[in-house]
């Protein structure tokens, strides 16, 4: 922990310069994507810590990374996850994700092992199969909206894995407009600064009833498959709470891995002449067989690709958690009861911390390049950890690779701008220019 014997005012937007106050409101031109631009800004003028002052909105931020590891290490203990009435607590109500203590850590043994890397690679051709659904249905030669085709091929793939679900068309066009809904009420709105929470949309129920569905399924199957759900529901009697996990499973687990896919595309056709080799390596790796983990360990350059574009646009950019008591953060006093933002954005374009920061630069990645401490954060740090990241990162490579292997794709000029949804998004949602080769 850091310590100090005299404790320091945090700094508020309140102490910029009206010039520097005025600069930095001039981002919200664009609306919520401009408020990261925000934060670069008031970073750059407060420093590593700073508080925001809106109305019922006053989270002190942090983009130290010492004081990121006491937050995610030593002094966890002393933060909760979520206020009572939050939409992500009405939503996923005693998911994993926004419990704490022993709750939590009872949950995390019943989900842990079905995350683990040698419970899904045996799987990977199950990955590749429900790619492949979604690839025959893409045009020969045309456009796709990226986000939107990523999120059916996560969709497909996380049912696949951790429900043993193969999701029809049907099903999935049912389930769309609950899913973006759900994700909708938990991004940020201006509830945040009203001080109180909407209610849980009834345009969800579809989803919920399939949650629901399943577990009903599963506990009347005789021999059922080695995935989440089954470990869910032999370990935990109370149905709700198995549709907790698969709640909290379903949405950090796809909208994720959506982002990321979108936003490696959208790189990658913006920069056609490391795109070329990228295809290069597949194309010359995987000829005309489907992507496996070993093969896809040896797409070096695909890999550094993944890696630089998490650091760019992690998905999840900020780590919410609330003080549970008075504390002490390195020289800093906080309240109980505050809203710690540890923001992995600002994080991973530290200019003290990255050299050319904002600069997509993928050979940075070499195989001996090892970050600073709590610098990289895209799967979060410490106990509380991502749960899927490997098979996050699995995933994402495999499907990747499959992509490239089947399609041709063009550059684009398009821009995009980072969106605070539930996970950072590419907005809006852009175009790629495809064409099929097998
Ligand atoms: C590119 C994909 C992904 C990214 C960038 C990502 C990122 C993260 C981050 C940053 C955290 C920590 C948040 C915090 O400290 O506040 C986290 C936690 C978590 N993630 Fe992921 N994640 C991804 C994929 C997945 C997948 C595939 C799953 C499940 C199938 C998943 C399930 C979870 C859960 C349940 C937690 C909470 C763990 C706990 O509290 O013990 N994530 N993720």
């Amino acid at each position: 922990m850091t310590t100090s014997t005299t404790s320091r005012p945090i700094p508020t937007v309140a102490d910029l310069s009206p010039r520097d106050g005025l600069r930095a409101l001039a981002h919200l031109r664009h609306g919520l994507s401009g408020i990261l631009p925000i934060l670069e800004h008031v970073h750059a003028q407060l420093g590593d810590i700073f508080q925001l002052t809106l109305p019922h909105f006053r989270p002190v931020v942090v983009a130290s990374p010492a004081l990121i590891r006491d937050i995610l290490t030593t002094q966890r203990h002393q933060f909760l996850w979520r206020p009572e009435d939050d939409p992500v607590m009405r939503l996923l109500r005693r998911g994993i994700l926004v419990t704490d203590g022993a709750e939590h850590d009872c949950l995390h043994a019943v989900i842990a092992p079905s995350s683990r890397r040698n419970h899904f690679l045996p799987r990977a051709d199950a990955i590749i199969a429900a790619t492949d659904r979604a690839l025959d249905r893409w045009p020969s030669k045309g456009r796709i909206l990226t986000l939107t085709e990523m999120r059916k091929i996560a969709l497909l793939v996380f049912e696949e894995i951790y429900f043993s679900h193969t999701l029809s068309w049907e099903e999935l066009n049912t389930l769309w407009t609950p899913i973006l809904r759900a994700l909708a009420y938990i991004g940020p709105g201006v509830w945040v600064v009203r001080g109180r929470a909407p209610n849980l949309p009834r345009a969800i129920q579809p989803l919920e009833a399939h949650l629901y569905a399943l577990i009903a399924r599963r506990r009347a199957t005789p021999s059922p498959p080695d995935d989440l759900l089954t470990h869910l529901i032999q370990h935990l009697d109370d149905d709700d709470l198995v549709r907790d996990q698969m709640m909290t499973m379903l949405i950090a687990g796809h909208d994720t891995s959506t982002a990321h896919l979108a936003w490696t595309l959208w790189l990658l056709a913006r920069h056609p002449d490391w795109l070329a080799k990228v295809v290069e390596d597949v194309r010359t790796v995987l000829g005309t067989e489907p992507p496996t983990p070993e093969k896809a360990n040896a797409l070096v350059r695909l890999d550094q690709t993944s890696k630089e574009s998490i650091r760019l646009y992690p998905p999840i950019h900020v780590g919410n958690r609330f003080t549970a008591a008075d504390i002490t953060l390195g020289a800093y006093r906080i309240p109980a009861g505050t809203r710690v933002m540890v923001s992995i954005y600002l994080v991973h374009r530290h200019p003290a911390m990255w050299e050319a920061p904002h600069v997509f630069q993928p050979t940075r990645w070499q195989s001996d390049f090892r970050p600073q401490p709590f610098t990289y954060l895209p799967f979060g740090g410490g106990p509380r950890n991502c749960i899927g990241g490997a098979f996050a990162m699995l995933e994402t490579r495999l499907i990747l690779a499959r992509i490239l292997q089947r399609f041709d794709i063009e550059p684009t000029h398009q821009h995009v701008r980072p969106r605070m949804g539930a996970t950072l998004e590419p907005h809006p949602d852009f175009y790629l220019t495809i064409r099929r080769r097998v």
